[in-house]
C-alpha cells in the first residue's frame, strides 16, 4: 500500500480481511462522506472516488472513517472496524445513528473552568471505551483558570487509571503540540465536547483550517453547485481528524460495557452481592453497601454510577432489541469476571 494511504490508517489489521482474489479486484478506500444513496472517498492514490450504493449495502450502515471495497463503481463491503462511535438517533427509530468510524484518539474537550464537570467527563470516557478507542481528555484554558490547572488534572485523572489528562491553552500552538503524539500518520482523532470550549481552536490548529466553514463547492448530477461539509482533515503531524455535525452533537447512549469498565470495581462488587438482583439499597449481603461501609466505595461514586446506569439503561431501551441487550449484558458480565480473573492473577 501506499504511505499516504497509511497515513490515511490504512494497516494490516484492514488488508488481513482481503481474500486474494479481493486483492486482484478491488481497490480499498477511505470514506469520507456518506450520503443517502451513494458514499465519497479517498483512495490510496489519494485520488476522490466516488461510490453508488447498492443492494445490501446502506448509508446507514456506514460511516465517514469506514474502509470499504469498490470495485471502481459500486460499494462492494464494509471492512469491519477496529473502532466505531454511535448515538441514540433522533425520534423514536429503534436506530442507533454511526457517527465516525476507525478513531483510534477521541479528544475530551473541557475546561480549567465552570465547564469542567466530572459526571460530563465519565459519559465521554464511557462512550470512548464503548466505541473501543483510546480516551484522552484535554482541559483547555489553562492561561485563565480559575485554580491550579494541576488540580484539574488530578482530578480528571482520577475518573479512570485508562484516562491520559492534560491542560493547555488552546490558542498557544506550541501547547497544542503537546496532542501530537496522538496525531501522527496512520492515526484519526476526533474532538468532543461542549460549545464554547476550545474544539474549533484546537481543530484549526491541528489543521490549519476552519473545520465547520471547510466546506467543498461541487456540482450535482444536475449541474447545480451544492455545498457540503467535509468531514476528514489532514493535520499537520501527519495524522487525519473527522468532524462531523453528529460529533459535535454526541450524547450518551448504549454505553453499558463502557461504564461497566469504567467502574470495574462497582461491578466486580456487584458479582458478590447475596442477590443476583440486589438493588444495594437495604439488601442482607450487599457487597456494595459493605464497601461504603468499610470506607473503600464512596457514596459520591455510586451515585454517579447509579446515575448514569440508569441513564444509559433509559436511552438504550428505545434502541435495542430484546436480544441485542442480552448480548451487551453478557459482554458486560464477561468484562467483569475477566476483571476480577486478572486481578486475582489467573489471567494475564
Ligand atoms: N484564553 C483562552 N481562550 C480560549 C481557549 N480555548 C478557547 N478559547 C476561546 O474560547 C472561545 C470558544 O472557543 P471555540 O474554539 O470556538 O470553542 P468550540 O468548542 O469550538 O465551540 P463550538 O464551535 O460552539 O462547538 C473562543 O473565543 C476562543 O478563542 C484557551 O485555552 N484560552
Ligand atoms: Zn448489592
Amino acid at each position: 500500500m501506499t504511505p499516504f494511504f497509511e497515513a490515511l490508517g490504512w494497516s494490516e489489521q484492514f488488508l488481513a480481511q482481503m481474500s486474494d482474489s479481493d486483492i486482484e479486484t478491488l481497490t480499498p478506500v477511505r470514506l469520507t462522506e456518506v450520503r443517502r444513496n451513494r458514499v465519497i472517498g479517498l483512495d490510496a492514490q489519494n485520488e476522490r472516488v466516488d461510490l453508488a450504493l447498492s443492494g445490501d449495502n446502506v448509508a446507514t450502515d456506514m460511516a465517514v472513517g469506514d474502509f470499504v471495497l469498490s470495485d471502481g463503481q459500486r460499494l462492494v463491503r464494509v471492512l469491519s472496524r477496529k473502532s466505531v462511535i454511535s448515538r441514540k438517533a433522533a425520534g423514536h427509530t429503534s436506530q442507533a445513528q454511526l457517527i465516525a468510524a476507525n478513531i483510534d484518539t477521541l479528544f475530551i474537550v473541557t475546561s480549567c473552568n465552570a465547564d469542567f464537570n466530572e459526571a460530563r467527563l465519565e459519559r465521554y470516557v464511557a462512550l470512548a471505551i464503548e466505541a473501543e478507542t483510546n480516551p484522552v481528555i484535554v482541559m483547555t484554558k489553562a492561561d485563565m483558570s480559575l485554580g491550579d490547572p494541576q488540580s484539574y488534572i488530578d482530578r480528571a485523572h482520577a475518573i479512570s487509571d485508562r484516562v491520559t489528562a492534560l491542560a493547555l491553552n488552546s490558542k498557544d500552538p506550541n501547547d497544542v503540540a503537546k496532542l501530537n503524539e496522538w496525531c501522527g500518520p496512520g492515526q484519526t482523532v476526533a474532538l468532543v465536547g461542549s460549545s464554547g470550549v476550545g474544539k474549533s481552536t484546537i481543530g484549526r490548529t491541528l489543521t490549519g483550517e476552519d473545520l465547520l466553514t471547510a466546506d467543498i463547492r461541487e456540482d450535482d448530477a444536475k449541474g447545480r453547485h451544492t455545498t457540503t461539509a467535509r468531514s476528514m482533515h489532514l493535520m499537520h503531524a501527519g495524522g487525519w481528524m473527522i468532524d462531523t455535525p453528529g460529533m459535535r452533537e454526541l450524547a450518551l447512549h448504549d454505553a453499558a460495557a463502557g461504564i461497566a469498565t469504567l467502574f470495574e470495581d462497582i461491578t466486580d462488587l456487584i458479582t458478590e452481592c447475596k442477590f443476583s438482583d440486589c438493588q444495594h439499597k437495604t439488601e442482607p449481603g450487599c457487597a456494595i453497601l459493605a464497601a461504603i461501609d468499610a470506607g473503600t466505595l464512596s457514596h459520591d461514586r455510586l451515585n454517579r454510577w447509579q446515575k448514569l446506569r440508569d441513564e444509559d439503561a433509559t436511552n438504550t431501551g428505545t434502541i435495542a432489541t430484546a436480544k441485542e441487550r442480552g448480548r451487551k449484558f453478557s459482554k458486560v458480565k464477561r468484562t467483569a469476571f475477566k476483571a476480577k480473573r486478572v486481578r486475582r492473577g489467573e489471567i494475564e
